[in-house]
C-alpha cells in the first residue's frame, strides 16, 4: 500500500513469523481501544506497559501518588520492560503479540521529564525491537475530552499542556531523530486518530494486514 506514513516496509517478512506490534500515542489517543480491537481481529495476545507485574504495580502506584523521582520512574519502566521481554520470544513462536505502549513511551515521557535520551536507550538496551509500531496521532484537546469522559482519577501526566509536548516529541522521534537508533522498527505507521472508533480500526487493520 502506498502510504507516506509507512516507513521501511521492505524489511519485514510477511507471513513468515508472528509479529510483535506496538501501539503508541498520547494519553487518550485510543491505544487501548484499538489494540484490543486489532488483537481480537488477528487473534493476537494483548499486552500492555506498565505491565501487571510487581514492578508494573509499583509504577502505577508511583504515577497516581507522585511518590517517585523521575530517575526512579525511568529505571522502573525499564525494569518492568526487562521482565516483559523475558518470555516474549517464546510467546511469539505461537502468537502475534500486540502491546499498548512500549520503549517509545519511555523515550518520549521520560525524556520530556528531563532524563537524557542516551541514558533511556542504555537502560532499555535489552528491549526487543518490535516488528511494527503504530503511532496514533491526536490533538491533546480532543484526547483530553475523551479521557475526562473516562471514570477514575486523572494520573499526573494527564494534563493538557504536558500532552502537547508529548505529542510533539512523538512526532519528532517518529519523523527523524531517535527512531534512527537502536529501537528503529522495520515498519512504523503514523495514523490520524481523529476519527470514529470503527473507521480507525478498519484503517489500522488494512495497513497491518499487508505485513502479517
Ligand atoms: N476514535 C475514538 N473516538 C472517540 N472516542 C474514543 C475513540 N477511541 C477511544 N475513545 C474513547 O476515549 C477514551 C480513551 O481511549 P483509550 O483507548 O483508553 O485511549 P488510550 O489507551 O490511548 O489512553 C475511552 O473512553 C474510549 O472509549
Ligand atoms: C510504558 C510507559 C508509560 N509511561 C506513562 C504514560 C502514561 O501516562 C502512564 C500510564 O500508561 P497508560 O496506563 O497506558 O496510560 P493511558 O491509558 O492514559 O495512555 O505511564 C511512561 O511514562 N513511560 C513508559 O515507558
Amino acid at each position: 500500500m502506498d502510504n507516506k506514513n509507512i516507513k521501511n516496509a521492505k524489511d519485514i517478512k510477511k507471513g513468515k513469523s508472528k509479529k510483535f506490534i506496538v501501539f503508541e500515542g498520547i494519553d487518550g489517543s485510543g491505544k487501548s481501544t484499538q489494540a484490543k480491537m486489532l488483537a481480537d481481529r488477528i487473534n493476537a495476545i494483548l499486552d500492555y506497559e506498565p505491565t501487571n507485574s510487581e514492578v508494573g504495580k509499583l509504577i502505577r502506584k508511583g504515577l497516581s501518588e507522585g511518590c517517585f523521582e523521575k530517575e526512579t520512574l525511568a529505571l522502573l519502566f525499564a525494569g518492568d520492560r526487562v521482565e516483559h521481554c523475558k518470555e516474549l520470544e517464546k510467546r511469539l513462536e505461537k502468537n502475534h503479540i500486540i502491546c499498548d505502549r512500549y520503549v517509545y513511551s519511555s523515550m518520549v515521557y521520560q525524556n520530556t521529564q528531563g532524563i537524557d535520551m542516551k541514558y533511556i536507550c542504555d537502560i532499555n538496551k535489552y528491549a526487543r525491537v518490535p516488528d511494527i509500531v503504530v503511532l496514533l496521532d491526536l490533538n491533546p484537546e480532543l484526547s483530553m475530552l475523551r479521557v475526562n469522559d473516562r471514570t477514575g482519577n486523572n494520573e499526573i501526566f494527564e494534563k493538557i499542556e504536558f500532552q502537547k509536548i508529548i505529542r510533539e516529541k512523538y512526532l519528532e522521534i517518529f519523523e527523524k531523530i531517535e527512531f534512527e537508533n537502536m529501537f528503529r522498527p522495520p515498519i512504523y505507521i503514523k495514523i490520524d486518530a481523529n476519527k470514529g472508533i470503527l473507521k480507525l480500526h478498519e484503517e489500522i487493520f488494512n495497513l497491518i494486514k499487508e505485513h502479517i
